[in-house]
């Protein structure tokens, strides 16, 4: 069993721990001040929280077991503010933990639930989806929905550790597999072009966990995350790179409620920015196409409802890249170079959404 660790830099620096049948790493990375461990999971994932669960008891902590509902429902004041009410009825301090398990969306609530509590305990996560293992759990941007938009309440909270064991990926549904794919991707081309080869030399074997190149494409998109935000903490500048497609991504999560996945809308996204690129002069056509196709071959959708533009465009203004009045882009300059895009014309915003709608 062999064992990878990608510290994270910054003023607290943290481990990723990634490998197989890791979960013995769990105690180490929780440390030996906490008293009591508080471990919010996704309620769907059983067979996943009970050894977490067992493994914490073993090494002596009082532990504390808090399911949440599965997926995006369970980023929602509702359940944040349950978590709260069960953290005091458990005597949590300042000197306990949190441990958050399951997929991104329970990693950015349980670690708001840790920024949060006492003004902020010590978070370890174990993400569970490939999404969770590349992105949500690295970096610190913790957070909840709101009806008015996405993670529009949050914190930067970056965790004490990260456990990515690989294991938990095998029972990952196919089309949430292939969400997390979508980020996997996004790295590829906002940072590390190697992560574009290997899709595109086998998208099949991409597509499935047990994949010949899992580990290599995890390994390599935790890498663009950690070296991004372990010099870019709060998004001052250079962690823009992460949210490459968000804008419209974002936006196409809030028009279906948010039951449309994650990946899937920055699939989506992503080609919508490389075409302002496009539009802009920076990138050229053939770019542009490698976006639609190392995406499609993966089974991520390249297109979005026409109709839908006007309701997108509005709630694009929300994104928190915008400046006052003037919206902002993540934009490629070349392959694994990103440039912004501040204040597009009208009608180049529209153009680009002619690009990628049916
Ligand atoms: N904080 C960040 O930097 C960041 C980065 C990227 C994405 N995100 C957020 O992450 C969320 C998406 O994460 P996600 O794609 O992991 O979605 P998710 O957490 O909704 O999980 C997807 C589905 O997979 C199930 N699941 C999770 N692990 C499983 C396993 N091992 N076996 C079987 N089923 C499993 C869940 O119950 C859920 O139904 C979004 O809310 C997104 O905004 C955050
Ligand atoms: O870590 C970041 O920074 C990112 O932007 C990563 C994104 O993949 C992620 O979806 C993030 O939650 C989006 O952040 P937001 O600030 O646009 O809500
Ligand atoms: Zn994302």
């Amino acid at each position: 069993m062999t064992v990878s660790r990608i510290t994270v830099h910054g003023d607290e620096p943290y481990d990723v721990v990634i490998g197989t049948g890791i979960l013995g790493e769990l105690p180490g990375l929780v440390g030996e001040r906490p008293r009591s461990v508080a471990v919010v999971h996704d309620e769907g994932l059983p067979e996943i929280a009970r050894p977490v669960l067992g493994v914490l008891e073993q090494a002596g902590y009082l532990v504390h077991s808090f399911a949440v509902p599965s997926g995006e429902r369970s980023k929602d004041v509702s359940v944040l503010a349950r978590l709260w009410s069960e953290f005091a009825a458990a005597g949590m301090t300042r000197t306990d933990a949190v441990v958050g398990v399951g997929g991104g969306a329970t990693t950015d609530l349980a670690g708001f639930a840790a920024a949060s509590w006492l003004r902020g305990v010590r978070c370890v996560l174990v993400p569970t989806t490939l999404l969770a293992m590349v992105d949500a759990a690295v970096g610190g941007k913790t957070g909840i929905n709101i009806p008015e938009g996405k993670n529009l309440v949050g914190a930067f909270a970056p965790p004490a550790g990260v456990l990515c064991d690989l294991t938990t990926l095998m029972t990952v549904p196919r089309e949430d597999y292939i969400s997390g794919l979508a980020e996997t991707i996004k790295a590829g081309f906002i940072r590390d072009p190697r992560i574009l080869e290997l899709v595109e030399a086998d998208p099949e074997g991409a597509a499935r966990p047990d994949g010949p190149h899992t580990r290599e494409l995890v390994e390599r998109a935790v890498q663009v995350k950690a070296d991004v935000v372990g010099a870019d903490l709060k998004e001052a500048g250079l962690r823009e790179i992460l949210n490459y497609g968000h804008t419209l991504a974002h936006a196409i999560e809030k028009a279906e409620d948010y039951r449309f996945r994650h990946g899937h809308a920055v699939a989506i996204g992503c080609v919508y920015a490389a075409e302002l690129s496009r539009l802009d002069g920076r990138i050229d056509d053939a770019l542009v196409e490698r976006h639609r196709a190392v995406f499609s071959s993966v089974g991520l959708p390249v297109v979005y409802g026409a109709d839908a533009w006007p309701e997108l465009r509005s709630t694009m203004n929300i994104d928190k890249k915008t400046r006052g009045a003037t919206l902002r882009f993540v934009v490629l300059d070349e392959l694994g170079e990103c440039g912004r895009l501040a204040g597009p014309a009208e009608d180049v915003l529209t153009a680009a959404y002619a690009r990628v709608s049916r």
